[in-house]
């Protein structure tokens, strides 16, 4: 399980984001989690994901508490919950080909092969693998950032707006990724949208943000 327990984090002194927030992340479930813009769904993505540090509360990971955040985070704890954001061009190296995105996380493993069973399994040919992030589309590139993320078999993983961006196809199609790893390998999804209807098909349950206590 992953959780949070009675979070409080911000930005601004004095005007908390997340204001006493808990919530569970189970294994083998996607968590949908809605609301309203600006009510805090990023900031408790980033929290979870182990980005940012709340001011109080707990983070539990799989039992073990989780005390230090962001680059301080052990690797052990960092590996175990992946990510992917709403915009892909920010979050990858515009030097690196896609081959290179995805093999990042790989290379303190010494797997560097693993990066072709990965683009295989979120739908990348061989060819789209030797371009750059200039030279491909917003849903190609996604589909390498959800590649670099699942590359260390994370326990958890956060999807803050992964779809938003998309069309119909390509968002089936990163859907159906992160389902197999649910059902065949336990993973624990948070999936935030405002996508109310991709979180009605998507999530076992979705849960408010900014709508009272959750
Ligand atoms: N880096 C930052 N510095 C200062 N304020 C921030 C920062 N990031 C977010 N905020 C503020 O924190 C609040 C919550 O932002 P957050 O991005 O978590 O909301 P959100 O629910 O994900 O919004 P959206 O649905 O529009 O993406 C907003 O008022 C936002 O302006």
């Amino acid at each position: 399980m992953l959780s949070g327990t009675d979070l409080v984090a911000g930005y601004r002194k004095g005007e908390p984001v997340l204001d006493g927030v808990n919530l569970e992340v189970p294994p083998g479930t996607v968590v949908g989690l809605a609301g309203p813009s600006g009510c805090g769904k990023s900031t408790l993505a980033r929290v979870l994901a182990l980005l940012q540090q709340p001011w109080s509360g707990r983070v539990v990971l799989d039992g073990e508490p989780v005390h230090r955040f962001r680059h301080a985070t052990p690797r052990a704890q960092r590996t175990a919950v992946g990510v992917v954001f709403q915009h892909p061009r920010p979050a990858v190296d515009q030097r690196f080909t896609l081959r290179q995105v995805v093999a990042e996380p790989l290379r303190a493993t010494g797997r560097p092969d693993a990066v072709d069973a990965l683009a295989e399994e979120v739908g990348l040919t061989p060819e789209l693998l030797t371009r750059r992030p200039h030279e491909v589309s917003d849903g190609q590139l996604q589909r390498a950032c959800l590649a670099r993320a699942l590359a260390l078999e994370p326990r958890y993983l956060v999807c803050d707006e992964m779809t938003a961006m998309l069309d119909a196809s390509t968002t089936a199609a990163l859907v159906r990724v992160v389902d197999r790893r649910v059902r065949e390998d336990g993973t624990g999804v948070l999936a935030i949208s405002h996508d109310e209807e991709l979180l009605d098909h998507w999530a076992a349950h979705v849960v408010p943000l900014g709508t009272g206590s959750i």
